[in-house]
């Protein structure tokens, strides 16, 4: 009975297959018993499809028939290009054996909706799953991630003990570990005594901008019975920027206080110790990789052909295509600005920036720490950057329409509040918003990139010595194309222009979130200048606010988010 069992799998593969007929992974599938052993990523027990391993195998299609194997324990398709929905998997219906899930980093979409009481792992993550977390039941759950995607409501009881992290990035998710539930009709009853309302579409933990219930004229409404009637995604555009500017106050003292909370964020020697022990995080030739940077290989981006796209202060950045086409920036950092020495502190600091996944904050992928020499592997944006949007054309904002402008001014915001809200202590800072950090991606999007790097590299110069002594990281072709075929940009460190007045002699390493806020006020107002339009006035007094002089004056990147979805 065992050894033919894999039959009454065979229309469940062959289904799938037939989404993939060219697909180079499945090509061994072939013959009528999966359980031959020659089935690649196939693995059965006692003659029965109980495992279906096909990560990063350019798969595309449905999964939907991998869940209806009948005896499936383990089920990994993560990055591949799989859409549709996921059918709601429970005890009578979907896979009652399944213990592990992953199916992170596809184009799925549709609702989450599993009830199974062995469900052991469930990795959603970058997905496009949408609605509420209400239909999962999976009490047994150890690992859980649904980060990067467009839910939204309340995060139920059981859920809650995972970390903001497993929440991160989605269309407007709320209650613990996030910040509490938006009560909109109680906020606004409180500061204007009318309905209007002001649901805020929140796109990560940060962005969910809390604001509290009070015992005001109106019935408690949660975001979430918003979104279900449809008034929760709208953004705001009636309520002016007066109450706006009333509520601000109110809020600030609100969210200070919810982000000072002891619990607010996990620690982060916790986590990193999890994420030495995890997945996500291995050492490759030389490469510390990341989630999405498995692939990389130190030999390929020595193969890499590589050009300049510029030099700052803090190394030169280099545009690599590899081996199969991808392509990678690779910053080398300057020995002067990262001297050799502290190893330990910059992987601790390296991995805890590997860890940051938003869609406005540009991915590290993997970085290489040997003998002093230190490259840094990120995603290559396309689109060039904020800096050169404003130079292009004879320089200045008016290059952009308006509406582009506020696209990447609220991008950028999105990324910041994700920096400055993820759960690590001490809490991240970027030192060095600037329009050249902040870049463009493939649909014009804007993405923060180099969090936190300078304020490090400084860090580092106080406490250490540069050193004379250099060996080489193997990559020889970054350390010798400075000479490339390509011009480079010239050298623009640029940032003391965006830096705040507490930060006068430069030193990012005092550098702090509200520093940041400065600074991004900074690039508002350049972006915003010249415009006079009503609804630019209302950027620049968020600017005004943001550049206060007085770091406890300025808004967080919280508020500034609230603030500014008024006009995005
Ligand atoms: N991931 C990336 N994708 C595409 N272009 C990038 C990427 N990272 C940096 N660049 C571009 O490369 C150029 C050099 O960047 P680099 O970060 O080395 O210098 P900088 O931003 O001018 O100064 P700093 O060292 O202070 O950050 C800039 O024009 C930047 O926009």
């Amino acid at each position: 009975d065992h050894a033919d069992g894999g039959h009454q799998d065979l229309p469940a593969l062959l289904s799938f297959k037939a989404y993939n007929p060219n697909a180079t992974a499945l090509a061994s599938w072939v013959g009528p018993n999966p359980c031959t052993g020659t089935w690649f990523g196939v693995r059965c027990y006692r003659g029965r499809v109980a495992g279906v391993f096909l990560d990063s195998a350019s798969l595309a299609g449905t999964v939907a028939p991998l869940l209806g194997l009948g005896r499936i324990r383990v089920l990994a398709v993560r990055n591949n290009s799989l859409s549709g929905t996921l059918p709601p998997l429970d005890n009578s219906t979907g896979s009652p054996w399944l213990r592990h899930l992953l199916v992170s980093h596809n184009k799925l979409s549709g609702s989450l909706s599993i009830s199974l009481a062995a469900l052991r792992t469930l990795r959603a993550e970058h997905n496009g799953f949408r609605g509420g977390l209400e239909a999962l039941r999976v009490p047994m759950l150890r690992s859980f991630n649904v980060s990067g995607n467009r839910l939204a409501g309340e995060i139920s009881g059981d859920l809650s003990r995972f970390p903001s992290s497993a929440f991160g990035d989605n269309l407007a998710l709320c209650g613990p570990p996030l910040p509490q539930c938006v009560h909109a009709y109680d906020a606004l009853g409180r500061s204007s005594g009318n309905s209007s309302t002001s649901a805020t579409a929140a796109e990560s933990p940060g962005d969910s901008v809390g604001v509290s219930s009070s015992n005001g004229g109106f019935n408690k409404i949660s975001l979430t019975a918003l979104m279900a009637t449809g008034i929760g995604n709208a953004v705001l555009v009636t309520v002016s920027l007066a109450i706006t500017v009333a509520m601000f106050v109110y809020m600030r003292r609100k969210l200070r206080s919810a982000s000072d909370a002891p619990d607010a964020g996990l620690c982060f020697e916790e986590e990193d110790k999890r994420a030495q022990g995890g997945d996500r995080c291995h050492k490759t030739g030389g490469l510390v990789c990341f989630e999405g940077g498995d692939e990389l290989r130190l030999e390929s981006l020595l193969k890499a052909s590589a050009e300049v796209l510029g030099k700052g202060v803090s190394g030169s950045t280099y545009k690599a295509v590899l081996e199969d086409g991808v392509l990678v920036a690779v910053k080398r950092l300057s020995a002067l600005q990262f001297p050799a020495g502290r190893s330990k502190a910059f992987d601790r600091h390296m991995r805890l920036v590997g860890r940051l996944r938003h869609r406005h904050v540009v991915s590290l992928r993997a970085y290489c720490n040997s003998n002093g020499e230190r490259l840094l592997v990120y995603d290559f944006l396309p689109n060039g950057s904020l800096q050169s949007l404003l130079q292009a054309n004879g320089g200045g904002a008016r290059n952009l329409d308006w509406t582009a402008r506020k696209s990447i001014l609220f991008g950028a915001a999105q990324g910041l509040n994700y920096i400055h809200t993820f759960p690590a202590r001490p809490a991240l800072v970027h030192a060095n918003v600037k329009p050249s950090n902040i870049l463009l991606g493939e649909r014009g999007g804007a993405c923060v990139s180099e969090c936190g790097l300078m304020r490090y590299a400084t860090n580092i110069q106080q406490s250490i010595a540069p050193q004379a002594t250099r060996t080489r990281c193997p990559p020889e072709l970054f350390l010798e194309r400075d000479t490339g075929t390509t011009t480079s940009a010239p050298a623009s460190s640029g940032w003391h222009g965006y830096a705040a007045p507490e930060l006068a002699s430069g030193a990012a390493a005092r550098a702090t979130q509200e520093s940041d806020v400065y600074s991004f006020g900074m690039v508002l107002l350049e972006v915003v200048a010249g415009e006079g339009s009503d609804e630019t006035m209302g950027m620049v007094k968020i600017g005004m606010l943001c550049t206060a002089e007085a770091p406890e004056e300025r808004p967080t990147m919280a508020q500034v988010l609230a603030m500014m979805s008024e006009f995005v």
